[in-house]
């Protein structure tokens, strides 16, 4: 809890958002030099993994030449020629015929079974009439040589590259992966995190609040966010303003996690514990943010763990939406980093301010806002609801955040902004 009346800021320690990505991606890719974590993973299971390899494609897929119809599959060069097929037989799904088709002859087909030997066209059924065994073509020879044929190897050719390491596991690479006939993957493992509430006045929900006590939002959204990033997250509860108790819990969890993220007691008042207890267990990387929310965010290390691995600390700031904006800009690219992601932070996009917007200090703005799309394709954002960062409300009325830089103290309306989209951080398979 911060309890200090005044702000002193030292502006120069403060650390801008790009120098501070920068630092936790060099820490990341430090920390994998260090250690080669790969396993195994079922498809089934591997759902926000990232790839530890890049896959090539083992096999063609489709592994052969197939029909794209339901009809009848022929020579195409007899499709000027003839005005009668033969039937020959059918070929269903499944079955490989060894019949190789003549000029006259034609052969019923379903949809995805393999071309017989010497087809190179299907007909659908709705253009045909069969008769006995004879087969009649309504404007024969108006079709396309090859139509409705799917070429063995037209998705992806034996050999080539399918994915690169780093990847992220979705629910379309993983039928990518399915389609080629993988039954596992090699994955890096998912990190271990260990989320801690801290403050004397932060209460879980479900006990009654005494005067002057609030319930805990943090854990929540942290735990729910680490989640969603495919993390195997502990939750280890909410810690009281006691640096020995504080001290205590964090070297405990730093011998099991590759990293402990905490929320509040982070700034400067007489109760804030986080940065004492970093500089006693290990080090501070860096402390105080040039952006809002967010300033007092600090990162580091807390030692080893048991398994000799660094394990990394970010002490949040209390307020939720300081914690959910320092989560999507800096411990989420941390996070993908550590996990072995090729994407780094979240890229902006530009959109038109529909009305003024001012910054309100020397540093980073990040305001809750809605991005829109005209009926012309034109992104416009206006800023929504309060923007205090204990106000999570106005986070929900949000699908983004407009930023304004200290030489962008104004934005006129129609001026282009820089637009953070939710989708681009919470769904995550984008990153
Ligand atoms: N003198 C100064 N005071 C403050 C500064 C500063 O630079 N100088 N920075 C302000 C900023 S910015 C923020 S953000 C906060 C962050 O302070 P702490 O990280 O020490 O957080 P707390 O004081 O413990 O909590 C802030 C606020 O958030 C509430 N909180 C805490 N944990 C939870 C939780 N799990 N769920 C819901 N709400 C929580 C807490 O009750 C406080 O209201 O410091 C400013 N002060
Ligand atoms: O981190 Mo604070 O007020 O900037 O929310």
């Amino acid at each position: 809890m911060s309890l200090s009346c005044f702000e002193f800021v030292d502006k120069k320690s403060q650390l801008t958002l790009e120098e501070a990505q920068q630092l936790l991606l060099d820490e990341a890719r430090l920390w994998h030099q260090q250690q080669d974590r790969v396993h195994r993973l079922p498809l089934q299971q591997a759902l926000g993994a990232h790839l530890a390899a890049s896959l090539s494609a083992p096999q063609a897929v489709p592994p052969h030449t197939n029909s794209a119809m339901d009809g009848y599959a022929l020579v195409g060069a007899s499709l000027v020629s003839q005005t009668q097929w033969q039937l020959v037989g059918t070929q269903l799904a499944g079955q490989m015929t060894s019949h190789r088709l003549q000029p006259g002859e034609a052969m019923a087909i379903t949809t995805g079974a393999a071309l017989p030997p010497g087809a190179d066209t299907v007909v659908m059924q709705e253009q045909c009439h069969v008769e006995g065994d004879q087969l009649t073509i309504q404007r024969a020879a108006e079709m396309r040589i090859g139509a409705n044929v799917r070429q063995a190897g037209e998705d992806l050719q034996q050999g080539q590259q399918v994915l690169a390491a780093g990847a992220r596991l979705g629910p379309v690479q993983l039928g990518l992966l399915a389609s080629l006939g993988c039954a596992d993957v090699p994955v890096r493992p998912a990190l271990k995190v260990a989320v801690f509430s801290t403050g004397d006045e932060v209460v879980a929900a479900g006990q009654p609040l005494a005067p002057g006590q609030i319930y805990d939002t943090n854990r929540t959204s942290l735990i729910s966010l680490l989640q969603a990033l495919g993390c195997q997250v502990s939750d280890l509860g909410i810690l009281p303003d006691d640096q020995q108790v504080i001290h205590q819990a964090l070297a405990q969890a730093a011998l099991t996690h590759q990293l402990v993220i905490t929320s509040g007691g982070v700034s400067v008042g007489q109760a804030d514990w986080i940065k004492p207890v970093l500089n006693q267990l290990g080090e501070t990387r860096f402390w105080q943010l040039a952006i809002r929310p967010g300033r007092p965010f600090a990162f580091g290390h807390l030692g080893q763990n048991a398994s000799g691995e660094t394990c990394f600390f970010a002490g949040l700031p209390g307020n939720p939406v300081a914690v959910m904006v320092t989560f999507m800009l800096l411990v989420q690219p941390l996070i993908l980093a550590l996990q072995g992601a090729e994407a780094g932070a979240a890229t902006p996009v530009h959109a038109q301010a529909e009305e003024e917007i001012k910054s309100r200090l020397g540093r980073s703005d990040f305001y809750r806002a809605r991005l829109s799309t005209s009926p012309t394709g034109q992104l416009s954002v206006r800023v929504v609801g309060e923007q205090g960062s204990g106000r999570l409300s106005s986070m929900h009325e949000a699908n983004c955040l407009v930023r304004l830089d200290e030489q962008e103290a104004l934005k006129a309306r129609g001026d282009s902004v820089r637009v953070y989209p939710f989708a681009g951080f919470l769904a995550g398979y984008l990153a």
